[in-house]
């Protein structure tokens, strides 16, 4: 064990990075004296990148691999990682990224597009390991534990958020392939009794080899499952879809996890893009060809690629495009003013935050013209869709939820070693040739085999057998602190639930569930039930697995609470240390968007807050040190009262942002850490601090709301110049003074 307690506060991306400019020197200043160490570990974009390329880089520009050090880290009983929102890179992202770095003079190669030499493969090969969530999967070594705290549901309801109203006649739904040959219909599942290891390989019709993946070790009592989804039922259902939106007058919108899942949903998407512009892109083919378009990062690659052509090509392929609009039905638009269409970035709408901001706004989506309108929302995949569409159903009949009254649905996710389809995306193929897919253990034994076309996406997945028996643990440990019902949303006419349900029906009899309320239900039905109670003012704890935990921790905290950024989301790590994440939300690119615009910045790090206490709890207890849990009690005090006097960023100019929400956070937690009489150090240290902040509380507001307006340059979107961002995000001398004093 280390000999000082330390926490490691992550240095991530976009808004979550600048307010930690404001914040952390806030935490530092304060635990400065308590023996805790707060340290930083960059996993951003940009540092993951550094991290891959030292050896084209100079001394002084190399970032270490923090991620692997984190990722081991989590293996120890004291690990205590704060862990901020980081981007889950989106190949768009991923080149704008290397762009900036290179214009600041690192000799990082381009990104190949098409690698043919080895040296070429090999930079593909590094850039693949920070593309899409690379961050998340390393360091979550457990399960996870996401609910609204009791201060946010309790401000929620003197404070309710606007909803949009539901109309009985509402023409939004969900559209999906409903079991026509995607995942959920040709899954197999198995769950092997002995460890063992397995080939991926595949069969073509003319009896040609390949192995797919040589290895992949499996744990005695592991699930494996395997399922594809054809591209024929893909495209044919992309078709269909595109007909009824049309003929029902409502906006195209399609709703993917290309992040997460970063290598079967790009495809997925390409397949929508190049449905939806088939007939621009037959007649165009050989230009396109040419320029290197891949729509598998969206119709906007084909935009970014047509200044390379020629004025009167690329006029005649712009006015196509309109052709194209105008011949489709609407397309649900990301940003009307810049004309950016749902199909432009497969990173910019994602399924866990664009479908339940749907479903807040009343079924809303916005259209070209800057005005909302239903959606058919498309969600090829069936296994988890019909939730969106219960959600839709039920608002339908019941109107829109009442953050006023409404009940909360925390959730117990399955996560813990990469567990199930958000581990797959190194067993993910898209199919060269007809053939077969098997997978064969080292016995020879064929343990899942599909028959497969070309193009069809195939992948498997695994959920190890200690994070499920941890995970039970956790729904039950959780049931009975709440004393609220549990549901397990599972399937068991689905390939991979089956084999779930007979586990946690085992390891249900390892506790105590005497007067418990636990359920197993389909994900569908599972809603509908939680809905029936949340109405009600009633709580109902969902136990899901992964996918379902983000989609769920998203939906129903937007739907309670306004938005995700205010959970409280632990992990606790199987090996005894603690992960805390900060909210349940993504680094809000529009955030920055408007703090470079403007000036302002409208993050609310109430997750950051959230998540400092349990941090601290967990020093508190690993190192017996009680003044830790002084800097936890003083601080939840502290987010009390934050929230009792609303001290959240607003949305616009003039009323305090993040920086200013952060001095109110310092000046409750000083309050609260000199009116405590436990820790008389700790007093007479706060004392004169706190004395100072509400005496000067006046002329710090003042400074912070005398910059906001105008545009400010931080000399860097993935990589601020750490002078400039600084500079900007600590704008009060009198606080940054007070704060020195400590
Ligand atoms: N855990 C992680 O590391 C996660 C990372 N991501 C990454 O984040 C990026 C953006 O993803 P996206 O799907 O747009 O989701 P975001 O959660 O970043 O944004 C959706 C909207 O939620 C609101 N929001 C989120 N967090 C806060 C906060 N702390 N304070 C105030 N409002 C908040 C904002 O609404 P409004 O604009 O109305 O203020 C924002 O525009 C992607 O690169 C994605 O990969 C996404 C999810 C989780
Ligand atoms: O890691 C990611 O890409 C997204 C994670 C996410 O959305 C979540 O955990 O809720
Ligand atoms: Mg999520």
């Amino acid at each position: 064990m280390s000999a000082t307690p330390t926490i490691i506060y992550t240095k991530t991306d976009e808004a979550p990075a600048l307010a930690t400019y404001s914040f952390l020197p806030i935490v530092q200043a304060f635990t400065k004296h308590s023996g805790i160490n707060v340290e930083t570990r960059d996993i951003s974009l940009a540092g993951r990148v550094i991290a891959q390329f030292p050896d084209f880089l100079t001394d002084d520009q190399k970032i270490a691999d923090h991620l692997s050090e984190l990722g081991a880290m989590t293996l120890t009983p004291e690990a205590n990682i704060i862990k901020l929102p980081n981007v889950s890179a989106s190949v768009p992202q991923l080149k704008a990224a290397i762009a900036e770095l290179q214009s600041k003079g690192y000799a990082l190669p381009d990104l190949p597009e098409n690698p043919s030499t080895d040296a070429d493969k090999d930079i593909k090969a590094r850039y693949a390991k920070v593309m899409g969530s690379a961050v998340n999967p390393v360091l979550r070594e457990g399960n996870s534990d996401r609910r609204a705290p009791k201060a946010v549901k309790d401000y929620a309801k003197a404070h309710p958020h606007s909803m949009g109203l539901w109309s009985p006649d509402s023409k939004t739904t969900v559209g999906s392939m409903n079991g026509r040959g995607d995942f959920f219909s040709n899954e197999k599942s198995v769950t092997v009794p002995t460890a063992t290891d397995v080939k991926i390989q595949f069969t073509g019709k003319d009896g040609s080899v390949k192995i797919l993946k040589a290895s992949t070790p499996l744990k005695a009592g592991e699930i494996i499952d395997a399922t594809f989804m054809s591209k024929k039922a893909l495209t044919a259902f992309i078709e269909e879809q595109i007909a009824i939106a049309k003929a029902e007058g409502v906006l195209f919108s399609l709703h993917m996890k290309a992040t997460m899942m970063k290598v079967s949903d790009p495809i997925i998407f390409g397949h929508a893009v190049k449905v939806f512009f088939k007939d621009l892109i037959a007649k165009h083919e050989a230009t396109l060809t040419e320029l290197g378009v891949d729509f598998n990062n969206g119709f906007g690659d084909l935009i970014a690629k047509l200044s390379k052509l020629p004025s009167d090509k690329k006029a005649e392929i712009e006015s196509d495009i309109q052709l194209a609009y105008a011949n489709g039905p609407a397309l649900s638009m990301v940003n009307s003013d810049k004309g950016i269409t749902n199909l432009h970035v497969p990173s910019d709408v994602i399924v866990d935050a664009s479908m339940p901001a749907m479903i807040r706004a009343g079924g809303k989506v916005w259209d070209a013209q800057g005005k909302t309108g239903d959606t058919l929302a498309v969600i090829p995949d069936s296994s988890y869709a019909g939730i969106y569409q219960a959600t839709i159903d039920f608002c339908k009949t019941n109107g829109a939820l009442d953050p006023k009254t409404m009940g909360s649905v925390p959730n117990v996710g399955l996560m813990a070693q990469a567990a199930e389809e958000y581990g797959s995306h190194n067993k993910t193929f898209e199919i060269p040739a007809d053939g077969k897919v098997e997978v064969i253990d080292t016995d020879g034994n064929i343990l899942l085999s599909h028959d497969v076309e070309a193009g069809d996406i195939w992948r498997a997945c695994q959920t190890k057998d200690a994070p499920i028996q941890d995970w039970v643990k956790l729904a039950v440990k959780r049931a009975r602190a709440s004393g609220t019902p549990a549901i397990f949303w599972l399937d068991k006419t689905r390939a991979h639930d089956a084999q779930l349900i007979a586990k946690v029906e085992t390891y249900l009899k390892d506790h105590d569930t005497t007067g418990l309320d636990l359920r197993i239900l389909p994900p569908a039905e599972a809603c509908t039930a939680s809905l029936e109670r949340i109405v009600k003012g009633e709580d109902t704890i969902s136990v899901t697995g992964n996918v379902l935990r983000d989609y769920n921790t998203d939906l129903f905290p937007i739907l309670e609470v306004g938005t995700s950024a205010k959970m409280l989301s632990i992990v606790p790590l199987m090996n005894g240390g603690g992960l805390f994440e900060t909210g349940a939300g993504g680094s809000a690119p529009k955030h920055v968007q408007q703090f470079l615009e403007e000036n302002y910045l409208r993050w609310d790090s109430l997750g950051e807050f959230f998540a400092l206490a349990p941090s601290f709890e967990h020093i508190a207890e690993t190192f017996n040190l009680p003044r830790a849990k002084v800097l936890a009690d003083t601080l939840d005090a502290a987010t009390g009262k934050f929230l009792e006097f609303d001290r959240s960023p607003g949305r616009k100019l003039g009323t305090i942002d993040n920086r200013g929400s952060h001095f109110y956070l310092a000046l409750y937690w000083a309050q609260a850490l000199a009116a405590q009489t436990s820790d008389h150090e700790l007093q007479t240290l706060f004392t004169p601090i706190a004395e100072q902040l509400t005496s000067n509380e006046e002329k710090i507001v003042a400074e912070l709301l005398a910059v906001q307006g105008s545009p400010i340059d931080i000399g860097g979107y993935y990589q601020p110049d750490d002078q400039k961002a600084n500079t900007a995000l600590r704008p009060s001398q009198t606080f940054n003074t007070i704060l020195a004093t400590l």
